[in-house]
């Protein structure tokens, strides 16, 4: 009996979509890269090297054939425009995996999909910056972090983005990473999923509070994502200039009340645990809404600033310097 390659698309050939069609393929499944426009080439760069991936493209949603699985790794305000994909992509049998910030992910594609469809919400902790079209710079972090089930430990030992990249199969993550199934083997979207991405570069991690884990990778953007793309410096400007910091600290108290306001299991400790993130990375390490507003695209700020504001004042949760960042953003969108 012969049995099928898994059949992957990956919707979004930028920066996190190339990293995660790398280690699909290299997890040995039939990738497919859906694009809106083709690259010539397909590049993934990291320090010690610098890789071609040869899988195929398309750029006509018509020509696009259902798929076990659907790795959306377009910008939060492309998922209406991506989801011209689905019709193809998307089956009876076909989970779709929102490689996306911020902390409404099923909310935001649910609804654009056929009704009953499997959607895995995925926290990407891949810092990677498209130095071009189809030319991705990977600068660090290596994690996938998805919904386990309940018994999984907590998401206390999170590690932000030192997790590297490697060919050899990866390591568990983390202290409550979850062992990874065998392929095609647990009931669980997120096992599944585990299981899927086995043996290649990217680790993925099964937490059972996954909306505490949301929150927390929420506030490793809700700084740094608006402060290098309002001041057009990189993480350099948080970890060197003390007023930049000290506006940090207060985006992040304001973000964890709202976060616990909505029921995330996070305290106090969680402001230095984030600036730590933040200290993690290089001072040239840049961050998405960064990267948006340096090539001139409209910046996901609606996602990461607006969701705290909107889910702080849901709650009555002050939070007057997110508000303020947010006018700014919208002001830098302004057209
Ligand atoms: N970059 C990072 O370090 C991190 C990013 N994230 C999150 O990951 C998500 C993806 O970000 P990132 O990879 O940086 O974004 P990029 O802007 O690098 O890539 C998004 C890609 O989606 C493509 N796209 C948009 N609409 C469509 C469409 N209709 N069909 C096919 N492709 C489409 C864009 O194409 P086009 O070139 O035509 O615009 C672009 O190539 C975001 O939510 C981001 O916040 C999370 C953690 C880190
Ligand atoms: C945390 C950070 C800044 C890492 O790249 C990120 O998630 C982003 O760029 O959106």
């Amino acid at each position: 009996m012969s049995t099928r390659q898994t059949r992957v698309a990956v919707i979004g050939a930028g920066a996190v979509g190339l990293v995660v069609a790398e280690a699909a393929h290299d997890a040995g499944h039939d990738v497919v890269l859906c694009a809106r426009t083709r690259p010539e080439r397909l590049v993934i760069e990291r320090t010690d090297r610098v890789r071609e991936l040869d899988v195929p493209v398309l750029v006509d949603p018509g020509e696009a054939q259902p798929a076990d699985w659907v790795l959306l790794a377009t910008k939060a305000q492309d998922v209406a425009g991506a989801a011209a994909w689905f019709d193809g992509l998307v089956g009876p049998d076909t989970t779709v995996v929102v490689l996306q910030n911020g902390v409404d992910h099923a909310e935001r594609v649910g609804p654009l999909l056929p009704s009953g469809t499997t959607v895995l919400p995925a926290l990407v902790y891949v810092a990677a910056e498209l130095l071009d079209r189809g030319h991705v710079l990977h600068r660090r972090g290596a994690r996938l972090t998805v919904q386990g089930c309940p018994d999984t430990a907590g998401a206390e030992s999170l590690t932000g983005f030192t997790t590297a990249f490697t060919t050899a199969p990866a390591a568990p993550a983390a202290a409550n990473r979850t062992a990874a199934p065998a392929a095609g083997t647990g009931s669980l979207p997120g096992e599944r999923f585990a299981a899927l991405m086995a043996g290649s570069g990217l680790a993925v991690e099964l937490v059972a509070d996954f909306r505490t884990a949301a929150w927390r990778k929420l506030l490793t953007n809700a700084a740094a994502n608006p402060i290098t793309a309002l001041t057009m410096q990189r993480m350099v400007v948080i970890q060197q200039n003390e007023s930049v910091r000290e506006l940090t600290r207060g985006l992040l108290r304001e973000a964890v009340r709202a976060g616990i306001a909505e029921g995330a299991a996070l305290t106090a400790d969680d402001v230095t645990r984030t600036l730590q993130v933040y200290d993690e990375f290089a001072p040239d390490d840049g961050t998405s809404m960064h990267y948006d507003r340096a090539a001139g695209r409209a910046t996901e700020h609606e996602l990461i600033t607006g969701a705290i504001v909107r889910l702080g004042d849901r709650h009555g949760v002050d939070v007057p310097l997110n508000r303020a960042v947010l006018a700014l953003m919208r002001g830098l969108n302004h057209k």
